[in-house]
């Protein structure tokens, strides 16, 4: 196997930043940010098939309906697909009142004339600007020094200022992104956006937005924070700018550092839906105001049809979202193994008792209703799983609330044929293993009830007198007993010679209203000792009854 390079000869350690008494560590996030999409632009540009003009209007449609009011719409000077969208966006009138469209433009004169044409007719847009300012771009793609690299930020500013007072119809806005300020010198970073402040002129009432990029992340969240804070404590000025973040994952991190961004005093995200985006995507928004709203607070975005929200981007990215991606993957509510199971169905049952809307369900940190999701998929089964999980399945297919130590008997049914199939085990196959297990509904072999009836005798106790085919030939039939139960039990005893105790009984009804019908269960012990259970389905209760002993009856004539 070839070598690894050494590691500590091709990278360096991330420098700390020196920042003496560091106010993020100990906020909380209480309101949510401006949120801004760049779904449109970032995301776009960094799918294998930019969209065309259908999915970016759908994708457009649908940032609106969830809440955005900021919404980047694409880098106008790429090319014709690019500008006419955009101009025929802002021409439909299907912009609403409340939201601001954004365009990203190079600092390059002609490509920001481009992108201000676009927006021609626009009640109000903002022109979003930005160059790099690292040293590594400083060096290796502008071949700049420091005053060069300001220069191209001034120089596109005073174009921003000229394009906007030539278009007095429009209500401008502008940001600007020191790009790759994650990995720049954050002094030169603040003198940078002062030279554009200067030219642009921002006020308390009509500010500049400062957008600061981790364009590729390289630190710890915790470091990035301190990059904002000390940024925000810095900037002259700081009431005229509206401070954004642009976090990317390379690390993994880019939910976790725009959390610690807004700790650390940012007014503002900028991220794609479901973290789409160069590389390793842009900051997820779907995860960061999610993760707010679990915190209890409304992060002003509308998620709850979340299958809507992630067809409509499938289908514009051309990118499936994880099975695992928080909040929104398809296997994020589900649970497979036993412990889990156990104590969400617990949870589930505690939830519906208690009295006040706290969502309190182990394992779950967000009721999946919430997001539209049905809490049928929350728990599935496989050969992972326990009582929990099966007897959560029969409940919400069937309506069967089996007794717990019945859900402990039918348990090994359900592991043998897991293990067997060795794949996941659907609704049917759990109903079709509970129907053979306690000949639920089927043709037994044994015993098969035909019909019957119940009188009561002088002294009180109870007759029953019916039919029931055993290996398919019908008997006659009859016992007494001091109830329905007992009298079926001994007619069973007296006519076939089994013997069954009742342990315990329970019965509960299936729906409601005219379909409604019972379910009874039986716990006994055969002539062997051994617990037996036994299940009858009928419309009518005292048949449901029957049927149980006779479920039972089967089970015990299978064991002997
Ligand atoms: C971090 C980000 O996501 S930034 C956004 C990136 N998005 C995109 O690039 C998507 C759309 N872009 C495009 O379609 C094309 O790049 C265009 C049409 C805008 C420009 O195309 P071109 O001019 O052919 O080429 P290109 O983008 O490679 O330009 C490179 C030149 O611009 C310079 N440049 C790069 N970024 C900037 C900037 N922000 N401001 C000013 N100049 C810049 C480079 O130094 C280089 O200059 P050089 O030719 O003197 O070496
Ligand atoms: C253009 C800027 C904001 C960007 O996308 C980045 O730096 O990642
Ligand atoms: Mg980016």
């Amino acid at each position: 196997m070839p070598m690894l390079s050494e590691p500590s000869r091709k990278y360096r350690a991330f420098p700390q930043i020196d920042l003496p008494n560091r106010q993020w560590p100990s906020q909380t996030i209480t309101a949510p940010p401006r949120w801004l999409s760049t779904d449109l632009r970032d995301g776009n540009q960094a799918i294998v098939d930019p969209m065309d003009s259908v999915k970016k209007n759908r994708f457009f449609d649908l940032l609106v309906e969830i809440g955005l009011k900021e919404i980047e719409v694409g880098f106008p000077s790429a090319g014709a697909t690019e500008f006419d969208f955009i101009s025929g966006l802002v021409r439909s009138g299907r912009i609403p009142e409340d939201v601001f469209v954004q365009v990203l433009t190079q600092s390059r004169e002609d490509l920001i004339r481009t992108s201000f044409e676009s927006l021609a007719g626009a009640r109000q847009a903002i022109v979003h600007l930005y160059n790099a300012v690292s040293p590594a771009w400083r060096d290796i793609v502008f071949r700049m020094s420091k005053d060069e690299v300001r220069q191209i930020a001034v120089d596109g500013a005073k174009v921003l200022r000229d394009e906007a007072g030539r278009r007095p119809d429009t209500d401008w806005h502008f940001e600007y992104s020191p790009e790759t300020f994650s990995t720049a010198e954050i002094d030169f970073s603040i003198e940078v956006c002062e030279a554009v402040m200067d030219v642009l002129a921002p006020t308390p009432d009509h500010p500049i937005i400062l957008n600061l990029p981790a364009t590729v992340e390289a630190a710890t969240p915790n470091v990035y924070a301190d990059q904002i804070e000390y940024f925000c404590r810095n900037l002259p000025n700081r009431e005229s700018a509206v401070i954004s973040l642009h976090t990317h994952n390379d690390r993994g991190t880019g939910v976790a550092a725009a959390e610690l961004g807004l700790m650390a005093g940012a007014d503002r995200v900028e991220g794609c839906l479901f973290g789409n985006g160069e590389r390793t995507g842009n900051c997820c928004l779907v995860t960061v105001a999610l993760n707010m709203y679990t915190q209890g607070v409304d992060p002003g975005l509308d998620f709850s049809d979340i299958d809507r929200v992630i067809e409509t981007v499938e289908y514009c990215n051309q990118i499936p979202v994880h099975e695992r991606h928080p909040y929104g993957g398809e296997l994020v509510f589900t649970a497979f193994s036993g412990s889990h199971q156990d104590a969400i169905k617990k949870g589930f049952e505690a939830n519906e008792k208690q009295n006040d809307e706290h969502w309190r369900v182990p394992y779950l940190p967000i009721d999946p209703a919430d997001l539209g999701r049905s809490y049928e998929a929350v728990i599935r089964v496989n050969s992972q799983s326990g009582k929990g999980g099966f007897a959560w399945v029969l409940e919400k297919d069937q309506g069967l609330k089996l007794p717990k130590k019945m859900q402990a008997d039918f348990s090994k049914a359900v592991q043998n044929m897991a293990d067997d199939l060795g794949r996941e085990l659907n609704a049917t196959d759990i109903w079709d293993a509970f129907r053979k297990t306690y000949h639920v509904q089927t043709h037994p072999k044994h015993f098969q009830l035909v019909d019957y009836e119940e009188t009561r005798a002088s002294d009180g106790t109870r007759i029953f007198a019916g039919t029931i085919a055993v290996e398919g030939q019908e008997q006659r039939v009859s016992g007494r007993g001091n109830g329905l139960i007992s009298s079926v039990v001994s007619t069973i005893e007296d006519a076939f010679g089994l013997h069954l105790e009742i342990c315990d009984y329970t019965e509960h009804a299936l729906g409601t209203g005219r379909d409604a019908r019972a379910a009874a269960y039986l716990e006994c012990r055969d002539g062997a000792g051994n617990t037996i259970w036994g299940c009858g389905i009928d419309e009518d209760v005292a048949t449901a009854s029957v049927r149980a002993v006779l479920s039972a009856a089967n089970s015990a004539v299978g064991k002997g």
